[in-house]
């Protein structure tokens, strides 16, 4: 809890007992009042994390009526607040009453200040452990999905929820992005999520093996089929069965080679190369590439008919740019993941690298990173990875200027609005969630007509 302060509130009446409580702790943020008003005011302002309660308030000072109703009061106003109940002596039973309302703990009276202190900085322990579970668990929730992704972009979450979506069904699909931004990671994820979640996933680059070689990896061959051909042996199509296929780069796939993956898909059975009999293969098919498709069907590069096979469903993946503060997130994973396999001594980043980090276009996208964040943990000689680790110290880092990011945004907005309402003031008005007049001011200050 060194980051937050602690803030301890005292409710007491009994004026001399508050100060001697005042004076009795060190290193806390000490608010002191005396009535139920007072608590409930001092609980909204400062927000103590632990609260010390004396059950004998006025109107009631010899009662309990209205030391339970702050402590109901107060739970119900900030829940999360542990209190600390004074019991009268002889009263265990409001003691017990306190628990079951949910305070945290209580004490006797006449007041032993060392076991009070106990009690209070126990709970200010309990407090920071559950704030801290709390926190972990949002972001358990908020930043990876599917199958280990780690992200906390919108786009990039819509992108894994639609993966979560189209899994179940047995369509054929096509991720389009550029190298590294995740595309074999989503392929994995699907197929986890998908019924042949128990069957094999098979992935092949169809970019990384020589033309003359691809036909072979993908369909097999018999023993004596060509020269070199010293044992038959199956292809990656044949060991996907029953599970997933994952063509890689499906773009350089050449067009003969196209003409049997269609085929393939048309009839679901192959022929290994020099054998003869067909062989029925159930598999999912999920391919990728970086290329653009479309322009290679319209050009003839690429085979329209397969196309269609192919891209049932097509999902385009932003690159890692196009994903605001997924780099400074995916950079402290990976630092952490080397740092515990290669260099112990490496604790995080300096503040230059994190400028620098959220500053790079990251043309490699996650991969680059990952490449950047490893080296840097590697070569690293403090306990901080600088930006001259990560190679990114060359120039100054983009100014990121708030208003003209505004002006830009709300420009953008106001010309998108105007157009849909067709110019109409009252209805840009309307679609933009502002007033009239605000609508007017804007246009003015950006020199803007309807
Ligand atoms: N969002 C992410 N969270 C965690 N790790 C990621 C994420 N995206 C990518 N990676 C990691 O980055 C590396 C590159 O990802 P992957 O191989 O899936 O990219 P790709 O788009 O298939 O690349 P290529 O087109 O070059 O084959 C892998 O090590 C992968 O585990």
């Amino acid at each position: 809890m060194s980051a937050e302060m602690r803030r301890l509130l005292i409710v007491e009446d009994d004026l001399g007992l508050q100060r001697q409580l005042r004076w009795a702790y060190e290193g806390y943020a000490i608010t002191a009042v005396g009535d139920r008003a007072a608590a409930l005011a001092a609980l909204r302002a400062e927000e103590p994390q632990v609260v010390t309660l004396d059950l004998g308030l006025p109107p009631d000072p010899d009662g309990t009526s209205e030391g339970f109703a702050t402590l109901e009061a107060m739970l119900a106003l900030k829940p999360d607040t542990k209190i600390i109940v004074a019991s009268g002596h002889g009263a265990r039973e409001s003691a017990l009453k306190a628990i079951a309302m949910g305070a945290f703990d209580f004490y006797a009276k006449p007041i032993d200040i060392d076991t009070l202190g106990l009690i209070v900085a126990r709970a200010f322990h309990v407090h920071a452990l559950e704030a801290e579970n709390r926190r972990l668990a949002a972001r358990i929730e908020g930043e990876t999905a599917l199958g280990g992704m780690l992200t906390a972009a919108p786009e990039m979450l819509k992108v894994t929820r639609t993966i979560e979506r189209v899994a179940p069904a047995d369509v054929s699909v096509l991720l389009l992005g550029a190298s590294g931004t995740g595309k074999e990671l989503l392929a994995r994820g699907l197929h986890d999520a998908s019924p042949r979640a128990q069957g094999s996933f098979v992935a092949i680059n169809c970019a990384a093996i020589p033309e003359t070689l691809l036909e072979s990896e993908l369909f097999g061959h018999e023993k004596g089929a060509f020269t070199g051909a010293i044992k038959t042996t199956a292809g990656k199509i044949e060991a996907a069965q029953g599970g997933t296929l994952f063509l890689d780069e499906i773009g350089d796939v050449p067009l003969p080679l196209q003409v049997k993956l269609l085929r393939f898909l048309q009839e679901r059975v192959i022929e290994r190369i020099g054998g003869r009999k067909p062989i029925p293969v159930d598999t999912r098919i999920v391919c990728a590439t970086h290329q653009d498709l479309d322009a290679m069907v319209a050009d003839g590069r690429f085979r329209e008919d397969l196309y269609y096979r192919l891209a049932e469903i097509v999902v385009r993946i932003p690159s890692l740019a196009e994903r605001p503060g997924d780099a400074g997130l995916l950079a402290r994973h990976f630092l952490r993941r080397y740092a515990r396999q290669m260099n112990a001594a490496v604790t995080g980043f300096a503040p230059d690298a994190l400028a620098a980090i959220d500053a790079w276009g990251w043309p490699g996208n996650v991969r680059e990173l990952e490449n950047r964040v490893k080296r840097a943990v590697i070569m690293a000689d403090a306990k901080q990875v600088t930006a001259a680790d990560l190679d990114l110290d060359h120039g100054e880092a983009e100014p990121i200027n708030l208003k003209a990011i505004r002006e830009e945004a709300d420009r953008r907005a106001i010309r998108h609005a105007l157009a849909r309402a067709q110019g109409n003031i009252s209805g840009t008005a309307r679609l933009l969630g502002i007033s009239r007049p605000t609508l007017y001011d804007l246009m003015k200050a950006y020199d803007l007509q309807p």
